[in-house]
């Protein structure tokens, strides 16, 4: 019983917002920059729905105090499964757009690894692999919050883009809080990257290293994400993490 109320708690329409992007353009921004918007992927209603699970903790399998493992302040929760239904769909339908990147930039990279054309398959792959856990977060950050740099790498098995969609609105629920990116390039100065979010924006982004395209060919470049501080109100994000953790 608990299952089934868990799996319907949010339902959202995420097929038409994917219809629409404009795929040409994200793989352009991916290539060049490691990271890019969809923008409303989610409606204001659907985004208020979901930060609102923040307070059912049935739906979680755990809570992180940032400040209390110095990852910043503010805090998050990891779903458990079943994943809310809206949840389960930005997975699963968002997954077989991005597989055809990850995949380029593993060739491009030289890696070996391939990555299914559905996510089922590559969840069958992280848990034979002992990372069975869910990874999609919902975070919470109030007035003085912050998120430090960092990767969500949580085993051996790492899909290479993720998603984050803002589900609050800059300027009206909170200041600052930007969405931050850091990218580090071999032997370089790393340059820094401000993700102008808006509510129910998705921002689609490298986990760990892309490849970029230098004259002697394509090397790797490393990408970290975190959040400026909040300097007012409240904001919330939910994260897509497509690997499940050990
Ligand atoms: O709150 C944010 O925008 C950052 C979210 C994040 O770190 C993630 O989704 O992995
Ligand atoms: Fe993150």
């Amino acid at each position: 019983m608990s299952i089934a109320r868990k799996a319907s708690a949010v339902a959202c329409h995420v097929a038409p917002g994917i219809e629409a992007i404009d795929w040409p353009a994200a793989w352009g921004d991916l290539d060049t920059q490691g990271w890019t918007i969809f923008p409303k992927l989610l409606s204001a209603n659907e985004c208020d729905a979901i930060a609102g699970l923040y307070d059912q903790p049935d739906l979680f399998r755990s809570r992180v105090v940032m400040a209390q493992h110095g990852f910043g302040r503010g805090e998050y929760q990891y779903f458990d499964y079943p994943l809310p239904q809206c949840v389960e769909s930005l997975r699963t339908q968002l997954y077989p757009h991005l597989a055809p990147i990850a995949n380029r930039w593993h060739e491009a990279m030289k890696s070996t690894i391939h990555f299914p054309a559905e996510h089922a398959a590559f969840i069958e792959r992280c848990h034979a692999g002992g990372q069975t856990r869910p990874t999609p977060l919902l975070l919470q950050y109030g007035e003085g919050d912050y998120n430090c740099l960092h990767q969500d790498l949580y085993g051996e098995h790492v899909f290479p883009l993720q998603v984050a969609i803002l589900l609050s609105e800059p300027g009206e629920d909170f200041e600052g809080g930007e969405f931050v990116l850091t990218e580090q390039r071999p032997r370089m100065q790393s340059r820094a990257m401000v993700a102008p979010l808006q509510k129910g924006d998705a921002i689609v982004f490298a986990v760990n290293d892309r490849p970029m395209t230098g004259s002697r060919g394509a090397y790797r470049v490393k990408l970290r994400h975190g959040v400026s501080k909040v300097r007012s109100g409240h904001r919330h994000t939910l994260g897509i993490i497509f690997h499940d953790a050990a």
